[in-house]
């Protein structure tokens, strides 16, 4: 299959793009085009394939069909390709993914450690930077459990821009988080986007936290994607799915997943 063709100021392409779990259509023909430098929300209830996608856009899930480009590259097929493209982004995982038994610093020194050959002053002058790019200068020596929710949360962040990746992606970063810590890594996704000129793509249930720092929304829902553009055309839509979902309600034409994992149609 002859590669679509790239429009530069793309960061993530998905064209006509099938994705199947165990057998099952989870998502179908979906295009989506995120560009370069932008905030992205990627919304839609529970079940309607948003941590599928991002699976695919980490090269975890092979596409069914259809093509995606990340960072104007195909997705690559061999696990060494593989690693070398997966550095180019960074991935904040549900849970934040600390190592309980290594300090902040070394945590945030990992990827440092694992995927370059720097000098250890070196790594420990970038483990500070980021730090303090999430406002964290001073807890390098602390625990991760000596940490609230939020602080673990930020910590997480640094680590995963520690390989300074174009390319952000947020799983859920407000799970757990009380209001004010929210409104702080909200602000955080949006202040490292703007001053390290980043791609963030957010999949989120948090949408009213989420939707002011972004710059486009991605509702997807019925296996498709049912609207992409601004947060206030999401607001202005009179799309009946669209309005389903913003108003949370049970009743409507959005299907809810009814299957557990792993069962097929
Ligand atoms: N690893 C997996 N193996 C098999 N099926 C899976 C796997 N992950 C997800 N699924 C199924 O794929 C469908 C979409 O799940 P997914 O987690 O992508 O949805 P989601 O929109 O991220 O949901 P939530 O908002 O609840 O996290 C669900 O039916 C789910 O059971």
């Amino acid at each position: 299959m002859t590669p679509f063709p790239h429009s530069a100021d793309s960061a993530v392409e998905l064209r006509h793009v099938r994705l199947d779990r165990d057998g099952r259509t989870i998502v179908d023909d979906i295009d989506l085009r995120i560009p370069n430098g932008s905030v992205v929300a990627i919304l839609g209830p529970s079940g309607s394939g948003k941590s599928t996608l991002l699976a695919a856009l980490t090269g975890e899930l092979p596409v069914a069909a259809g093509e995606i480009r990340v960072l104007g590259q195909p997705i690559p097929r061999s696990s060494r390709d593989l690693l070398n493209f997966r550095r180019r982004m960074g991935v904040l995982l549900q849970g934040n993914g600390l190592l309980t038994d290594l300090t902040v610093a070394d945590n945030v020194a990992l990827p440092l450690r694992t995927h370059t050959d720097l000098d250890p002053q070196i790594i420990d002058t970038l483990v500070s930077l980021k730090l303090h790019a999430v406002g964290l200068g001073k807890v390098g020596n602390a625990y991760p459990r000596e940490l609230s929710g939020g602080m673990a949360r930020r910590v997480a962040l640094a680590r995963a821009l520690a390989l300074d990746p174009p390319l952000m992606i947020y799983d859920e970063p407000l799970t757990g988080l009380d209001p004010i810590a929210s409104g702080v890594v909200m602000s955080l996704v949006q202040g490292l986007n703007q001053s390290l000129h980043l791609t963030s793509i957010i999949v989120t249930h948090h949408v009213r936290e989420t939707l002011p720092i972004c710059d486009l929304a991605v509702v997807i829902a019925n296996g498709q994607v049912i609207f992409q553009g601004t947060p206030s055309e999401l607001e202005s839509s009179t799309d009946p799915l669209v309005r389903q979902f913003l108003a949370g309600e049970p009743e409507g034409p959005i299907r809810f997943d009814a299957e557990p994992r792993g069962e097929t149609v």
